[in-house]
């Protein structure tokens, strides 16, 4: 029997060595170990070196000329004779071995990132049997040959720009005499063919013969090699059995108006409430609602820099230091919360449903950086004075429930706090009641579920207040102009932050850049009195009409108010370990220059070109990187990682979007070693759509350039915008939208500002923070980015005019 071969992979940094890695896996059998270029130092490197039988050089930012880019790359090429194994270098791995010899490092005219290009090639060596080669290319930087690098080194393949772009392009080479081997463009790449592919194979191929014929084997792993981290659970416990056993009810009321359904619960004058709601029913589909409990349901919160989590009980005053953990987790708040929940694990509820309890809440954007060891814009601790500090995590944990399913009708109330019998029952006849009120046109059509899930009839129920409400809302604005002060990101400075932007991928340094940038609205609201109805449900029940979204929501807790009409699901799982993430990228506005309304066709041409389909590539290939990263290497299943959908155009309220879907799967052993969601939620924060990639050192680049723009009181921070909204359930299912379409407000922002005599008549202020932006490539048009930027904000900052 063969032995088990062993492959180093060599991880610069980049979001799509998880890709390199599944597909190395897949073809050659062998385990696959990756290191990132700086975690050891070469001598510790040499002492394993010895446990491999090959190397594989990733992708990454940067250029093989900076040092730092590198790491301990360049040591492989050195290393002594007896030492040396076969290599895989892919675009920058491929030009540090062609740097080591001889070869100059240039810039392209013509970047590529995320474009195809038939690559030219002999069939021979790296190239046996593949046919025509359609690959996809991510880089800056290009390796050029000369009388040196041509004495050590052959081209195997080249791609033709054309004279007007950058001519001819190395593609691919080998080292005349060592078993060396390079390609520049990404075999790995959703979108690069089978033919490209294959070169893995015959390098493997190739690599093999040049170990047996070199009698070499591999010794076993040195004592002591880590499980890399993410190969190790959240949960600081092992997995206790449920517990809880769900109370609930369930009943079709297709008649319920969800508006209504908010005021039968208070939310207009609650200080707390948890809403996630399907008011666009394609993707979305359920209502969910959190029932806050006095004296037991939880927020918990946490700021980056805080050691601890900390939590507050609805209807207690103060906040106390929670600590779920039993043992110090090298994942601090993030074991805690995955404790909480291993704790409360429920049983019993209808399998329909997908939430029955759980978590609801956000995790903010610099929640999802802090995770990638990047540091903050605006470092924690030396906080300005008077600025707010908005928890960057706000999650609630919720005992009672209530979710309605828009398209069959079917509403259930639930509950898991012991002997809460009453309550469901309760609540149950009361919304009963509340649908029966409702008055339904007599000419409502049955509800008509497509098989594709997709209502083709809408539930045309109106109830009288909810149609005075559509009346009003829309002949009314909201505010009066003198009511409100919108503060807007200046054009000149946008458009400069994007030509910003492009120096750093022409550079090398990223391949695509997710700008944001954020507006502020200042409204004189009158103050609320007790029972008067707060403006930020207002708000909500306004956007919700102007822009409805498949992942909308209205999030109240912790001094935070989060009002979103998000279109874009970031990941979903269910209770058997199914993932899937809907990655948006592409945006076309409707309303067209010249007053009329883009139709489908004409948003198909414009995002069928390359750039906006490669904007998307960029995304998908990044996203597949985040989740293989967990769910690759289970024995039992290989992750299941797959593109099932890609770049389908969606219609929305104001643009239509591309959008692709990826899918994984976590199996039976990986869930019963603890492992759940939120382990691959919190190891793909933030949102790969919102950075671009390289993800890490995309950013460290948008905090430098958003910042230098940012004159607000933000500091460069995106706060809730950018971060990821849902729920967890004690089910095991979660969905997280994206955070944009959406405002947030910080309830207690200027509540010293007219001192404490709050008196009926008079009126305070109040600040909603949009952030919008799009992704910058290559291609990108500053005029056009600005555009898009505009677009976005509109479609919530409307609201206000
Ligand atoms: C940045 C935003 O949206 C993101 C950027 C998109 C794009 O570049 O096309 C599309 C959807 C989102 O992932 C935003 O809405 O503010
Ligand atoms: N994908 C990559 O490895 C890119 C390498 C290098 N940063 C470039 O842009 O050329």
């Amino acid at each position: 029997m063969t032995p088990v071969r062993r492959i180093l992979l060599v991880d610069a940094y980049d979001s799509f060595s998880n890709n390199l890695a599944a597909l190395i896996r897949l073809v050659t059998h062998a385990e696959v170990h990756t290191i990132k270029i700086d975690a050891y130092n070469h001598r510790e490197f040499q002492g394993f070196l010895k446990s491999f039988d090959a190397i594989v050089i990733g992708p990454g930012p940067g250029t093989p000329t900076n040092d730092e880019d590198v790491g301990i790359i360049p040591r492989i090429y050195k290393l002594p004779e007896e030492e040396i194994v076969p290599v895989f270098g892919v675009c920058l791995g491929f030009q540090s071995l062609c740097l080591e010899f001889g070869a100059t490092i240039s810039r392209l005219k013509v970047v590529k990132h995320g474009q195809s290009s038939i690559i030219r090639h002999n069939g021979n060596d790296l190239f046996q049997n593949c046919g025509e080669v359609d690959a996809i290319r991510y880089h800056s930087l290009q390796a050029e040959m000369n009388e040196e690098a041509l004495k050590k080194l052959e081209v195997l393949a080249v791609a033709d720009d054309g004279p007007e772009e950058n001519g001819e392009v190395i593609m691919a080479v080998k080292h005349k005499e060592l078993p060396f081997w390079g390609v520049q463009y990404h075999p790995e790449s959703c979108c690069t063919n089978l033919d490209g592919a294959k070169v893995v194979a015959n390098w493997w191929k190739m690599a093999t013969r040049w170990l047996s014929e070199k009698g070499r084997t591999s010794q076993p792993l040195p004592e002591g090699w880590v499980v890399p981290l993410e190969k190790q659970t959240l949960l600081g416990m092992p997995p206790i059995p449920p517990k809880r056993e769900l109370c609930y009810q369930s009943f079709h009321a297709p008649c319920l108006d969800i508006v209504e359904l908010c005021d039968l619960l208070e939310v207009r004058t609650q200080q707390k409430f948890a809403m996630l709601d399907s008011s666009a029913k394609h993707t979305g589909r359920y209502t969910i609602l959190g029932v806050f409990i006095p004296g037991t349901t939880d927020t918990y919160t946490w700021r980056v820099g805080d050691d601890c989590l900390y939590s507050e009980t609805f209807g207690k005053p103060g906040r106390q230091e929670a600590r779920i953990n039993v043992e110090p987790s090298p994942y601090g708040i993030w074991s805690d919360l995955a404790n909480q929940m291993a704790a409360f694990a429920a049983t019993g509820g209808d399998d329909e449903c997908p939430f029955w309890g759980g978590f609801i809440g956000y995790f903010n954007y610099e929640a999802g950086v802090s995770t990638l060891g990047v540091d903050l814009a605006s470092p924690r601790g030396d906080e300005r004075e008077g600025r707010v500090q908005i928890p960057d995590v706000n999650v609630s944990f919720f005992h009672r429930s209530i979710v309605v399913d828009n398209i069959s009708g079917k509403v259930w109330v639930q509950s898991f706090e012991l002997r809460d019998d009453e309550w469901v029952l309760e609540m149950t006849e009361k919304i009963k009641l509340l649908a029966a009120m409702s008055i339904t046109p007599t000419t409502t059509p049955p509800n008509e579920v497509a098989g594709n899930g997709m209502v083709t009839q809408p539930r045309s129920t109106v109830s009288s207040s909810a149609r005075l409400a559509t009346t009003t809302a829309v002949a009314e604005p909201l505010f009066s102009a003198s009511e409100v002060k919108v503060t807007q990101p200046e054009m000149e400075k946008y458009m400069a932050n994007v030509r910003n932007c492009q120096r750093e991928l022409a550079k090398g340094e990223s391949y695509e850049l997710c700008l944001t940038a954020q507006t502020s609205v200042d409204v004189e609201v009158p103050f609320a009195n007790a029972g008067e109805e707060d403006s930020s449900w207002k708000i909500y029940k306004h956007l919700r009409k102007r822009n409805p979204a498949p992942f909308a929501g209205y999030y109240r807790a912790a001094g935070t108010t989060l009002i979103s009409s998000s279109p874009e699901r970031f990941l979903s799982w269910n209770k058997d370990g199914n993932f899937q993430l809907r990655p948006i990228k592409g945006t076309v506005r409707k309303a067209k220059a010249d007053g009329t309304i883009a139709t489908r066709r004409e948003a198909e041409e414009i995002l069928n070109t390359p750039k906006e389909r490669a904007e998307n590539l960029m995304i998908v290939d990044l996203i597949r990187h985040d989740l293989h990263g967990v769910l690759d290497g289970q024995e039992d299943e290989d992750g299941g990682v797959k593109v099932s959908k890609l770049m389908g155009i969606e219609e929305y309220e104001t643009v239509f979007q591309l959008v692709s879907v990826i899918e994984g799967r976590m199996g039976d052993r990986m869930r019963e070693e603890g492992f759940t969601g939120l382990d691959v939620l919190h190891r793909s924060l933030p949102p790969g759509s919102m950075t671009g990639a390289p993800k890490k050192r995309s950013v460290e680049i948008l905090q430098d350039i958003e910042r230098g723009a940012d004159e607000g009181d933000n500091c460069g921070e995106r706060g809730v915008y950018s971060g990821v909204f849902g729920y967890w359930s004690v089910c095991g299912g979660g969905d997280w939208s994206v955070v944009i379409r959406s405002m947030y407000r910080f309830d207690e922002e200027f509540e010293n500002e007219n001192g404490h005599r709050r008196e009926e008549g008079m009126s305070k202020r109040e600040r909603w923070r949009i952030g919008a932006g799009g992704a910058v490539t290559a291609l990108s048009d500053p005029e056009g980015e600005w555009e898009e930027m505009l677009t976005k904000l509109n479609s919530t900052l409307a609201v206000f005019q």
